[in-house]
């Protein structure tokens, strides 16, 4: 199948999703969600499961693993010890499982060396993001990054992206975000950015081809080919 490669103009900067989009991260999610659910005595989910769930940030992740086994009154009874487990077990192995999808260095290379500002907005917690980012050695391309609890609202609201152009004093039209799901492309719709989705990451197990993006590209070093000042 052939596909027409977007072209994106006037492109000043470039907001990059982390989990699903630079690194494939769901064997982290699954050792981490499996050691704290062991600690809670429950039985471990596979790693499909729990990579659907992943996408919201860390408290939905918590509800929906924990929505498994228990009815919703009983998930907020075991909320705090669950995210306390899973917070220690994430920080323990972070990275540790995880690889990088192909052709991100090239790709955010790419994007740099055509004068585009980049910024990582991701719904992790900054605690994971910034060392998953230095082990990975993305963190130097990046002029700001925002995790999911950095700002009082998380994609799909607009806010962090909003934020960024501002940071960069940049108008949205100017900016593209890039990521996996839904919620990148829903946060750059309401923010007035533009957005093109990979189809490789994690969009709550439904297809990247319903989102209402400008385009699906299958690398970054492909989205830098198809931007422009
Ligand atoms: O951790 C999550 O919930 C998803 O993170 P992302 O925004 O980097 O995809
Ligand atoms: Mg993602």
């Amino acid at each position: 199948m052939s596909v027409q490669q977007p072209t994106l103009s006037g492109i000043r900067a470039a907001i990059i999703d982390l989990d699903g989009t630079m690194v494939h991260t769901a064997p982290d999610f699954h050792v981490a969600i499996n050691r704290m659910r062991s600690d809670l005595g429950l039985r471990p989910l596979d790693i499909e499961t729990i990579t659907r769930f992943v996408g919201k940030g860390t408290e939905n992740l918590m509800r929906q693993v924990l929505s498994v086994d228990y009815a919703a009154a009983e998930v907020e009874t075991h909320f705090a010890q669950a995210l306390a487990s899973y917070h220690a077990h994430y920080i323990a192995i972070n990275g540790q499982y995880s690889s990088l999808y192909p052709d991100v260095h090239e790709g955010l290379a790419a994007l740099q060396k055509k004068g585009l500002r980049l910024a990582c907005v991701t719904n992790k917690p900054i605690a994971f993001a910034l060392p998953l980012l230095e082990k990975t050695g993305l963190h130097g391309y990046f002029d700001l990054v925002y995790g999911g609890d950095s700002l009082p609202k998380k994609k799909p609201d607009p806010l962090p992206l909003l934020t960024v152009c501002e940071d960069f004093g940049l108008r949205p039209e100017h900016v593209v975000a890039i990521g996996d799901s839904s919620n990148d492309a829903q946060a750059a719709r309401a923010a007035g950015c533009r957005v093109l989705n990979v189809p490789y990451g994690y969009n709550h197990g439904e297809s990247i081809h319903d989102v209402d993006s400008d385009g699906i590209v299958s690398t970054l070093l492909e989205a830098a080919n198809c931007l422009s000042q």
